[in-house]
């Protein structure tokens, strides 16, 4: 449900839901170009459960800038998605503040400020590819021409040209993530959020959706915040990279990466490279050694 109001579907019936505003924006950005579009301070989550409180976050406070690519790494339970899901609204923290763009998680939500790519690809099945990135346009209230223009525009940003005509079933584990990412694209959110999207796929693919995310976000200089269990994904990837630790969830190391912004897939063989890496090791490193 909360994955539906992200990609800014309706709720099923009977959910509590927020209303879906169909006018294209609500508000317009209240930043300039040295405000962070993300903003966090002191962010605090406690998940209430049967077997009692879960601290998810603990005094998270981080700026993202326009243009950066920041990843979040840490070992499961450390708080990467509910980070993110608090920046995309889909949970209310306990404490702290985050804006994006200078307004609340909700209204950015409403404004269409960010496109939001899930673990899974999570097509509808019965729809084709077309059909899938079309949904959020239609409720969105885009008309007709503007929604093939953008279709077509976000189909070759993926290189899934000729494709849109395909039911997802018909495509490879990595092209459906492809067109989870154009669907995302669509609404031409500057602010991209994205679930470890390729954590499902093997190395090979991995790799090449890695190439063309860069290649991507140097085109359109997007602003994109991306979970990851990798560590050479996320220095490939990122300029800065954001290590959590568990128990409560928390941040223990921002590390700025250094490496040029073009980056071919054989720079992970560069000591430049390896001694980044080697810094976000010992980081996760120093957070479990935290826990004993
Ligand atoms: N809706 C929820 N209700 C209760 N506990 C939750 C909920 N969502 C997350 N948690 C708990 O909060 C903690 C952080 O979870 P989160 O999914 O953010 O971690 P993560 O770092 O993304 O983990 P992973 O790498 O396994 O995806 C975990 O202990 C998790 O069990």
């Amino acid at each position: 449900m909360a994955e539906r109001r992200a990609l800014g579907l309706p709720a099923r019936p009977g959910w509590k839901q927020h209303r879906i505003c169909r006018t294209k924006t609500v508000g317009a950005p209240r930043v300039n170009e040295n405000t962070p579009v993300i903003q966090a301070r002191n962010l605090d989550l406690t998940f209430e459960t049967n077997d009692g409180p879960i601290h998810a976050l603990q005094d998270v406070s981080l700026d993202i800038m326009k243009g950066d690519f920041v990843s979040f790494i840490g070992p499961s339970g450390c708080g990467k998605t509910t980070f993110l899901r608090v920046i995309a609204a889909l949970e209310e923290p306990t404490g702290g503040t985050v804006t994006v763009n200078g307004m609340t998680p909700d209204e950015a939500r409403r404004a269409r400020a960010y496109g939001y790519v899930f673990q899974a690809a999570g097509l509808y099945p019965w729809r084709t590819i077309e059909g899938n990135i079309r949904l959020p346009l239609e409720i969105m209230g885009f008309e007709r021409p503007e929604m093939r223009e953008r279709i077509d525009r976000v189909l070759q940003l993926v290189d899934l040209e000729g494709f849109g005509k395909k039911f997802p079933w018909q495509l490879s584990g990595g092209m459906q993530q492809r067109a989870s990412i154009a669907r995302a694209l669509a609404f031409d959110a500057d602010i991209l959020l994205m679930d470890e999207p390729f954590g499902a796929l093997d190395e090979i693919v991995r790799d090449h959706l890695n190439e063309q995310l860069l290649r991507l976000w140097d085109k359109t200089s997007k602003t994109i915040g991306f979970v990851t269990h990798s560590i050479p994904e996320a220095v490939y990837l990122s300029t800065r990279i954001v290590v959590m630790s568990p128990r409560p969830g928390r941040i223990t190391d921002v590390i700025e990466n250094t490496l040029p912004r073009d980056r071919p897939l054989d720079i992970r063989d560069t000591p430049e490279f390896l001694e980044i890496a080697h810094r976000v090791r010992e980081g996760l490193r120093a957070g479990h050694a935290y826990e004993d």
